[in-house]
């Protein structure tokens, strides 16, 4: 590889250098801190273009020479306005943080090289305001900030570890330790199907993608069995059964046509309807979708960035799936695009959520949570309060519900003293006080519900 630099070094300098200019000098040795802020401090603009990379600190250095030290005159220019340029890799840690910085892919040759031409003729005014802010940020976040800030992120994830109970779970780049509320444990099937048969009322809230439906499975089209399920709980008296998930209504409305009882919360709750007789009512409280010309162009820079990742666009929201990337690197540009849209649409009316292999922007106000909230506040209000509740799910949107439950009893809309089942699908941390270990679990206790049930002419669900 040094041989292959040299000759292209070589061949740049020989159809480009001029006597007295070569254009490239290629320092093929360590360089001493004294020789590196030197070059830094001449340098009118500085690439790292690592494809990997932990914490690179060589744009933080760069900045800080290029700031030179007050008084000194160490430089021709250290008297003018301080100007820096970066154009970095967006792979290399700490790229996120130079918000100023050109930022390139670097497999993209064309890319960088018109990155490093823009760098260089960029007017002067902007070069400094660059600068400025860049060096802002290095000097406010010094040693003393990160040891502090680390300090505080420990403190507050090992708030409460002393009762909680540690558990190594995953294999190989999946392991990890999470710590466990001492409460949480399996859900008992013969302990839910006994409270199951001794209550009069039931609210049962079934997530869709990785509570009932795998989330490897590649059709996504539920089975029969879960179909049969659904319905058999669907006409029993006793129950309001809903199927409360991120997916459109269109799919989750064809999947269940054969559940005609069966309530959909769809797009987290932007959708809602009560059995398949009933109109979709739109929960969503603003009309105002012009976010999504701010969001997609976010996603698709992204989406060119990470190859496997794709743009899903519902009714109310628009999701980046990286499921099909490449796991390290799709969950890196997940969290970074999160952050990213987070700060663009600070202004707009939405929420942006990650999940399973997924970042979503949706409007404020609709989750799971208020989903949940609404069947329990319209059950009591027609004076049917359930003395039972399942709520299952598997991911993040799904905390919302768990939630939800928790405020409706300090609320009085359920009563704490009945049977609630908050119940997530994995042995995680979460608000539920229940889990199941995974989809086929989750079709096992259905069933022992489904022989509990007594299936018997009903109108179904009504709000
Ligand atoms: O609320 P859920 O029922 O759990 O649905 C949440 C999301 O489901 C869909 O994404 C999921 O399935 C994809 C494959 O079809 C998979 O790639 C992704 O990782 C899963 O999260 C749906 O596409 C999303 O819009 C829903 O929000």
């Amino acid at each position: 590889m040094q041989a292959e630099i040299q000759e292209s070094c070589r061949r740049i300098n020989e159809n480009f250098g001029q006597p007295g200019y070569e254009p490239v000098v290629f320092i093929d040795r360590p360089l001493s801190l004294s020789e590196k802020a030197a070059y830094f401090t001449i340098a009118e603009c500085v690439v790292v273009a690592a494809v990997r990379d932990g914490m690179n600190l060589t744009p933080y250095e760069y900045i800080v020479c290029r700031q030179g030290v007050s008084g000194s005159e160490c430089s021709a220019e250290s008297s003018g306005p301080k100007k820096s340029m970066l154009v970095v890799s967006e792979f290399i840690g700490c790229s996120p943080s130079l918000s100023g910085a050109i930022r390139v892919n670097p497999w993209n040759i064309e890319a960088t090289a018109e990155a490093m031409n823009e760098a260089i003729s960029m007017a002067d005014s902007e070069k400094q305001l660059r600068h400025e802010k860049h060096y802002r940020y290095v000097s406010t976040h010094d040693v003393a900030y990160w040891s502090r800030s680390f300090y505080q992120d420990m403190e507050r994830t090992c708030k409460d570890h002393f009762r909680r109970r540690c558990w190594g779970i995953g294999l190989s780049f999946g392991f990890r330790v999470v710590a466990l509320d001492p409460n949480f444990k399996k859900l008992n099937i013969d302990h839910i199907e006994s409270a199951y048969i001794k209550s009069k009322k039931r609210t049962i809230l079934l997530d869709y993608d990785g509570t009932v439906m795998p989330q490897t499975s590649i059709n996504k089209t539920p089975s029969s069995r879960v179909i049969s399920i659904i319905n058999t709980l669907c006409s029993d008296v006793k129950n309001t059964v809903f199927v409360v998930s991120g997916r459109g209504r269109d799919s989750l409305g064809k999947w269940f046509a054969p559940c005609k009882k069966l309530g959909i919360a769809a797009e987290h709750g932007y959708f809602m309807r009560w059995s398949a007789g009933d109109d979709w009512e739109n929960c969503g409280q603003s009309s105002d979708f012009g976010w999504i010309q701010i969001a997609e162009p976010v996603m698709k820079l992204y989406t060119e960035a990470t190859d496997g990742s794709s743009i899903e666009t519902k009714e109310s929201a628009v999701v980046w799936h990286h499921r099909d990337a490449d796991p390290g690197f799709g969950a890196a540009q997940a969290k970074e695009m999160l952050d990213h849209l987070e700060s663009v649409l600070a202004n707009e009316p939405v929420a942006v959520k990650s999940g399973q292999f997924i970042v979503e922007v949706k409007p404020q106000g609709i989750s799971k949570g208020s989903v949940a909230e609404k069947i329990f506040t319209s059950m009591a209000e027609s004076g049917r309060q359930a003395d039972f509740v399942l709520c299952i799910g598997d991911d993040r949107s799904d905390e919302d519900m768990f939630e939800s439950i928790d405020n409706a009893i300090a609320s009085g809309i359920l009563n704490s003293s009945k049977s609630v089942f908050a119940c997530t699908v994995g042995q995680k941390p979460s608000k539920a006080k229940y889990y199941l270990d995974d989809t086929a679990d989750v079709i096992n206790m259905l069933e022992a519900l489904e022989e509990a049930s007594d299936p018997s002419p009903s109108p179904g669900n009504s709000p």
